[in-house]
């Protein structure tokens, strides 16, 4: 990524940032997979603050009041001691919002990437990787949408550290939306304090296997290491769609089938809900979408099938 902050400070910036899917099953605020839908930013300075949006819920996207995106961009530059530069911005965004997509990791990264950026913090790519860990409050979407592929991240106290693999796996991603968002603070609110030795240790066990799945390319290891104890049981009820499709990951009658090939690789929630992310062989089956609104009981069931990215570009422009 061009970090040309320092040097070009009031120059228009540039920005793509993937969506992620979180945890992947097992991988709980471990794991994150980025996807190839796109926030899209072009910023320039200007008099007032004003977003102009296209694409998906653009609308909210366009709002300038408790705006992620500008909130972030104000607030890092506020506790940097910076007087925010008013913006306009451009925004084309693909990533659906509030469903389990890495929104909130997209817009928190980008607006540190603006404050870096029209702030002149000279900050390296590490630092705006923290940052944006840290305001999120959990490093998988932020440090995937950042990396790309398939990205472990662990936080502590003093540092991030990251991990990143699968950048060119050429699975499908197929992400079953329900049309009713779910706020991932809510999801949260869900999970119990406290879990059995058994649970952990299956948890630790499949996602040992699904990074390795991942890191040697093993489709098949996905069915059995996408299988989760410590989130997926507790956020079923707020997430409909799930028990009724983890089923594709092992029933015999779809993965055998001739009529769907690709095959399904693996089934989990898409981060903390509501969306659904079924893992296929090749690429954009062009059967599953049916399958999945079948199994759904929906025939009007939104399916987004797309590929791994490999994370976030970003950069000034000249002009
Ligand atoms: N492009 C964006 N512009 C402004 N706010 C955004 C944008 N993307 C996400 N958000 C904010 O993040 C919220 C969704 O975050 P969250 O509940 O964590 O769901 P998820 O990250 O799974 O989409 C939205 O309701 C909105 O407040
Ligand atoms: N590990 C987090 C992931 C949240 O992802 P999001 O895309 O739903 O914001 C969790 O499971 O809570």
């Amino acid at each position: 990524m061009s970090q040309s902050t320092a040097k070009d400070p009031g120059k228009p910036y540039h920005l793509r940032l993937p969506a992620t899917s979180a945890n992947l099953g097992p991988g709980f605020d471990a794991l994150g997979l980025a996807m190839a839908l796109y926030l899209t930013i072009d910023a320039r300075v200007a008099d007032a603050f004003y977003i102009e949006a296209t694409g998906r819920d653009a609308d909210q996207c366009a709002r300038l009041e408790d705006n992620l995106i500008l909130t972030t961009y104000v607030d890092v530059l506020a506790v940097a001691g910076v007087l925010a530069p008013r913006l306009h911005l451009q925004i084309h965004n693909e990533i659906p919002l509030g469903m389990g997509c890495g929104s909130s990791a997209s817009a928190l990264l980008a607006g540190v990437f603006l404050a870096n950026h029209f702030g002149k913090l000279g900050w390296a790519g590490q630092q705006i990787l923290e940052e944006a860990c840290l305001r999120e409050g959990h490093p998988d979407n932020v440090a995937a949408c950042y990396l790309g592929g398939m990205t472990a991240s662990l936080m502590s106290k003093n540092s991030l550290l990251t991990a990143t693999c699968g950048e060119k796996l050429a699975w499908g991603l197929n992400l079953a939306l329900p049309s009713a968002s779910l706020a991932t603070e809510k999801a949260r609110a869900l999970l119990p304090p406290a879990y059995s030795r058994e649970d952990v240790v299956a948890n630790i066990q499949s996602t040992a296997l699904l990074v390795a799945a991942f890191a040697q390319g093993r489709g098949e290891l996905l069915r059995t290491a996408m299988q989760d104890r410590i989130h997926q049981p507790y956020r079923m009820k707020a997430c409909p769609l799930l028990p009724l499709l983890l089923p594709l990951a092992d029933d015999p009658a779809i993965v055998s089938s001739k009529i769907l090939s690709p095959k399904i690789l693996g089934v989990a929630l898409s981060g903390a809900g509501p969306s659904v992310l079924i893992i296929t062989e090749d690429a954009r089956p062009a059967a599953l979408p049916a399958i999945i609104r079948q199994v759904a009981g929906d025939p009007s069931l939104e399916v987004l099938q797309t590929t791994i990215s490999g994370g976030a570009l970003g950069g000034a422009l000249e002009g």
